[in-house]
């Protein structure tokens, strides 16, 4: 399969207001292929909103919203999700009573994709499940239960499990959290392994540090609005932006 390139999502104009809060306001932002874009912005900027307008579990007051060039505001989560666009939530979602591989392979029967595989050879399915499990490093715990493994090892199934959904857009929220330092690296080059294949990642994530060593880009967000986007670098040194970020600033 050829690698995508160009814009995967396109969000132009989007706003949304509950009542008289703006979680979204005028936004336009744009997550390439082959890059990790970085949300970053206080509490209650309008992260969430704009993962929940992505996956159309809300709908904009206002804006467009395009995947491959194509709009999918008023598409249901289903079908959005059949595009393959893909989420994490900071609760991972396992199956903590089925296997470490029976968790991957679930995921891998329900994707837009299981009809590649016949329905009474379930071979295929299992080599690719292994062999997500060798990408994240768990092939020696495929017949664990999810619930007896450590919470890292958990982070890495959770990660597996969106390997498996092969999507070409991935949403993840607080990625990294509860990670120890020796797990982040693997992690972390694991995602690049998907983004270095053609996926689009964006990340909400509170720790700078993590945003700034794993993100290509960092859109900034503060009340709904969109303030900056670019390098980590440049965003993550913008003395006005960290003001806001911790608060300084009314
Ligand atoms: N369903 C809803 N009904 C009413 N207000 C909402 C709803 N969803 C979000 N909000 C409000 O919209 C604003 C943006 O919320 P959102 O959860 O998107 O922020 P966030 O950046 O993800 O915050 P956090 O970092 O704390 O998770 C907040 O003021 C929040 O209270």
């Amino acid at each position: 399969m050829s690698k995508p390139t160009g814009i995967a999502l396109q969000l132009k104009d989007v706003s949304k207001h509950f009542g008289g809060i703006s979680a979204a306001n005028h936004v336009t932002l744009s997550l390439p292929f082959g890059k990790v874009t970085g949300l970053v912005g206080p509490n209650g900027a309008g992260k969430t909103t704009m993962f929940n307008i992505i996956t159309g579990h809300i709908r904009p007051d206002q804006g467009s919203v395009t995947h491959k060039g194509m709009t999918i505001r008023s598409l249901t989560p289903r079908a959005i999700a059949l595009r393959g666009i893909a989420r994490s939530f900071q609760a991972l979602r396992l199956f903590s009573h089925m296997t470490v591989l029976e968790n991957v392979l679930t995921v891998m029967e329900r994707s837009p994709w299981s009809f590649l595989a016949p329905g009474s050879d379930k071979r295929i399915w299992r080599e690719g499940a292994e062999e997500i499990l060798r990408q994240v490093g768990l092939a020696d715990l495929r017949d664990e239960l999810a619930v007896d493994i450590s919470y890292g090892e958990q982070k890495f199934l959770s990660l597996g499990r969106i390997i498996a959904m092969n999507a070409n857009v991935w949403l993840l929220d607080e990625p990294g959290s509860g990670l120890d330092l020796s797990s982040y690296d693997r992690f972390f080059s694991v995602l690049r392994e998907s983004v270095d294949a053609g996926v689009a990642i964006c990340l909400i994530e509170h720790n700078l540090d993590i945003v700034r060593g794993i993100s290509d880009e960092i859109a900034f967000l503060d009340r709904g609005t969109v303030l900056d986007q670019g390098s980590p670098d440049r965003i993550l040194n913008d003395a006005e932006l960290t003001a806001i970020y911790f608060g300084e600033v009314a």
